[in-house]
């Protein structure tokens, strides 16, 4: 729609500005730094950092109902740079001008309502939010796009040149950032670090067809990652892992487009996020925290965060009820279905710690919890949902097995209605789909597959081998017609199909 034919009072804040004044602040020290260089730690402390807008509060002086249009309005603007997350501009990146933000089609991904054989099952409305159906088909996109698009803007303000991007990956956020970083090429290049055979073959292949540098490290992403720290102190390299601020900025639109879609209502509202890195529950709690300081929202969902009994560092640390005797302790993972999520030293916990007070402290209640569940649980509901039509990662049955166990312990209420996060698409982990249906999940998952869910191809042939119609040897017109009679009637005799009366 032509800007001309929206309410007059929406014109005026329909296309951005570039305004505000964005600056990383460490939550060690509480030193304040520009973001007009690349920073992924504190100078001062080595401390992570979240990036805010001194002038925040400019954006409370609209109405939330303000917001709440101008955010709809958006909705039917043709430009690209608005298409994508940055439709929340002023919430996301306000100092970036259009022309550096970079869209490749990320954000607004669908919320579908689960079945109703499946709602029935777990005794609770939910959705899922299929960010498996972002461009590199996971939810690291979100972050990537506002990452990538900040470096554009100092490329475009020359101050950076010739980029070396890196990043630690077990297998979702080197596909992202391999695909964003090429689309800047040649500004920018790119080299991923994976943990050798801990990332399925498909991830594998998503940063080699983007033609990323691929190194594969023995051991597991937390040593990745420490490569990928020492990368970023000792050398000009840009870190693309969600230590990087702006990948927070880019992930709560998750929450942003949560909101959007249940009309800004969320009364009796949950939102389930799996936990690796830690990256992204920090950023939903933020995301929800920003709209609600705004008056966009007037209250927060419950954040139900999950992890897997492999890898749970978070859900330990939270286990500990006196937060003055809480002490975050590394866990070693063990190995995990739900391997996005098979983390053991995630660098977000700081982040978490800090904004789930924050969060609760603005909830007036504990409105932050955490929960554990089992390898068996994640790979049974995942299955679960996806035979109920769903696309869901094991992540995305790490969340539903979570929500269970959320309902169970008495977390959820029976009126309220929860979001999880699908976190990728299916397909990039259907190695774990196709171990279980096979029975080869190795011992140390400790999974054993439950026969109702698992699902094998059937070979059809023919009892005559000459029947078999093959490139080589075209079958005469009477045969094929024989071998198309058989083949169906043997389907229809498996299927229990009875002939409709001619
Ligand atoms: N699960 C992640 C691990 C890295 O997390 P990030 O938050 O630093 O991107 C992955 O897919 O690599």
């Amino acid at each position: 729609m032509k800007t001309d034919l929206f309410p007059e009072h929406i014109r005026p804040h329909l296309i951005p500005k570039p305004k505000g004044e964005l600056y990383y602040q460490c939550l060690g020290c509480g030193a304040q730094h520009s973001v007009e260089k690349l920073l992924y730690v504190c100078p001062e402390c080595n401390a992570v950092l979240m990036i805010h807008n001194r002038h925040q509060e400019e954006l409370h002086k609209l109405s939330g109902t303000l917001w709440q249009q101008i955010f709809d309005y958006r909705k039917m603007l043709k430009i690209p740079a608005l298409k994508g997350i940055y439709r929340y501009h002023e919430f996301i990146g306000p100092i970036l001008p259009l022309e550096s933000i970079l869209y490749l089609g990320e954000g607004h991904t669908p919320q579908i309502e689960a079945s109703e054989f499946l709602q029935e099952k777990v005794g609770i409305r939910f959705f899922y939010k299929n960010d498996g159906q972002n461009p590199s088909a996971s939810f690291k996109d979100r972050g990537m796009a506002s990452a990538l698009s900040s470096i554009k803007y100092l490329i475009d303000q020359k101050l950076v040149s010739d980029v070396i991007a890196v990043c630690a990956s077990t297998g979702d956020t080197s596909a992202a950032a391999a695909l964003y970083a090429s689309y800047l090429g040649p500004l920018i290049k790119s080299a991923v670090l994976l943990p050798h055979k801990k990332v399925t073959a498909q991830q594998l292949s998503q940063p080699l067809g983007s033609g990323a540098r691929v190194f594969e490290i023995p051991g597991v992403f937390d040593d990745c990652m420490k490569v990928v720290e020492q990368l970023s102190t000792r050398y000009p390299v840009a870190l693309l892992n969600s230590k990087n601020a702006w990948r927070i900025l880019g992930q709560e639109s998750y929450s942003y487009e949560i909101a959007q879609d249940f009309d800004w209502d969320m009364t009796h509202k949950a939102v389930v996020v799996p936990i690796g890195n830690a990256g992204n529950i920090s950023a939903v709690m933020n995301g929800f925290l920003k709209f609600f300081k705004a008056g966009i929202i007037d209250r927060l969902p419950k954040i139900i965060g999950v992890q897997s009994e492999h890898a749970d560092p978070v859900y330990q640390y939270y286990l500990e009820p006196d937060k003055a005797r809480r002490v975050f302790t590394p866990v070693d993972t063990r190995p995990s279905v739900a391997q996005a999520a098979m983390i053991g030293n995630p660098v977000s916990m700081p982040r978490v710690v800090a904004i789930a007070e924050e969060y609760n402290q603005a909830s007036g209640q504990n409105n932050v919890f955490f929960v554990q569940v089992t390898e068996q649980a994640i790979m049974d509901w995942q299955l679960t949902a996806n035979q109920n039509g769903h696309i869901a990662c094991t992540q995305g049955g790490e969340c539903l097995a979570g929500l269970v166990k959320a309902k169970a312990m008495g977390l959820i209420a029976l009126n309220e209605t929860v979001v999880l996060d699908a976190t990728a698409h299916a397909i990039k982990f259907s190695e774990f789909q196709d171990l279980y249906f096979k029975n080869r999940i190795p011992r140390p998952y400790h999974i054993v597959p439950d026969p109702e869910r698992v699902n094998l191809p059937e070979l059809v042939s023919p009892e005559n081998p000459d029947l078999i119609p093959s490139q080589e040897k075209r079958l005469e017109k009477s045969e094929f017609a024989q071998f198309v009679q058989e083949i169906s009637e043997k389907i229809a005799q498996k299927m229990d199909l009875t002939p409709v009366d001619p």
